[in-house]
């Protein structure tokens, strides 16, 4: 089988890292550190990570995620694309650096959560990325949310610089990043993984670990297909009760209490209803990850004819402006869709 899964559930929720000031300054990996056990029951046995941050990418993500890390007592150094992102981390005791490189030369892992492969290729490979910052001893984390092939060419630059690299897409949305209960989905170097498994116990609750680079944004994309489409089902849902004269308020609450019940129906359905979207998981985002999932269907001719009528969905909700808002306001394409049709 060519994802071979090991589930590592969330076992720390006591880790207390270093106060800044003991942070050393040496190279990650020669800093001594204990594997991550899962027998580890009390703080005294886990490991902890006492190593500079790096955290690239401060948006609906990666702010929360930043935050929590230095919430937990870590050092971190940050930066954004648009540095104003960077202020209110800066307030909580982050550094700031001006460059991706610079952040990488100055941190022993540095984390990136970018919007998509181009930005995820840029901000490690382009100019002042964070590959120039890299070297023996480091390690890059990528959270965001791209294709294999993407995910790969950032580990191959990685490499050449004789760095470790982990892909680590994440599921859960804004909420989950902020309480610390996103699930990680990751592939790439073991070492890496097992070193920076209690910062990802910071972040998360689960973190799966799923073999060479690549099966990470794999996964990520499958789930992702799945989510598109639910929630492109669960509109058309929404819009025929109410056609048909009943209260789209009790079928969210019908779905709720049986076997097709899930999270996001119960979280995002009452306010569909009153059609409003506020921004968790942008809706550019969830087409993104859509499209990206086609690519990696037709890699292997599998036939998904769902996740492509999904996928049409998003676009039309796209072309009438609502890429910034929730995903969940792709019902709006439906409904205008029974506009131009009436
Ligand atoms: N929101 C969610 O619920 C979830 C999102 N994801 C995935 O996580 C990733 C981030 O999502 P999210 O935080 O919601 O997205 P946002 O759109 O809020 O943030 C995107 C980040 O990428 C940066 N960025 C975009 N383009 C560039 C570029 N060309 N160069 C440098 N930086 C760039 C943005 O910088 P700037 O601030 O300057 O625009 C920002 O920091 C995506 O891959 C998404 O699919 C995964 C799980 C859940
Ligand atoms: O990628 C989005 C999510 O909610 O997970």
């Amino acid at each position: 089988m060519a994802l071979c899964s090991a589930f590592c559930p969330r076992i720390s929720t006591n880790f207390r890292p270093k106060p800044f000031s003991s942070f050393p300054s040496k190279p990650l990996l020669s800093l001594s550190f204990k594997v991550f056990s899962s027998q580890a029951t009390d703080a005294s046995s886990q490991d902890k990570f006492s190593g500079r941050v790096g955290f690239l990418g401060l948006g609906i993500m990666g702010s929360p995620m930043a935050q929590n890390l230095i919430k937990a007592g870590c050092d971190v150094i940050v930066w954004n694309r648009t540095k104003s992102k960077c202020d209110p981390l800066i307030s909580l005791g982050a550094k700031y650096s001006s460059s991706p490189e610079e952040v990488a030369a100055n941190c022993d892992v540095t984390f990136a959560m970018l919007a998509d492969p181009e930005s995820a290729i840029d901000v490690a490979c382009g100019k002042n990325g964070a590959v120039s910052g890299m070297g023996p001893g480091k390690g890059y984390v990528d959270v965001s949310t791209v294709d294999v092939a993407t995910s790969k060419l950032i580990n191959e630059h990685i490499k050449a610089r004789g760095a470790l690299f982990l892909e680590a897409p994440v599921s859960g949305s804004k909420k989950p990043a902020e309480d610390g209960q996103l699930i990680f989905l990751t592939a790439g170097d073991r070492s890496l993984y097992e070193l920076v498994s209690p910062l990802l116990d910071i972040l998360g609750k689960s973190r799966f670990y799923l073999g060479e680079v690549g099966n990470g944004a794999a996964m990520k994309l499958v789930v992702n297909m799945i989510m598109g489409s639910m929630m492109a089902s669960f509109s058309e849902g929404i819009l025929l009760s109410k056609k048909v004269g009943l209260d789209p308020s009790v079928l969210v609450e019908v779905v709720s209490q049986g076997a097709i019940s899930a999270p996001m129906y119960s979280l995002k359905g009452p306010s569909m209803v009153k059609s409003q979207y506020p921004t968790a998981f942008p809706l550019k985002h969830q087409q993104k990850d859509l499209r990206l999932a086609l690519g990696l269907a037709e890699s292997v001719s599998q036939s998904t004819p769902i996740a492509a009528a999904a996928n049409e969905l998003y676009k039309v909700a796209k072309s009438y402006g609502l890429s910034d808002e929730d995903f969940s306001a792709v019902i709006e394409a439906l409904k205008a869709k029974s506009q131009d049709t009436a």
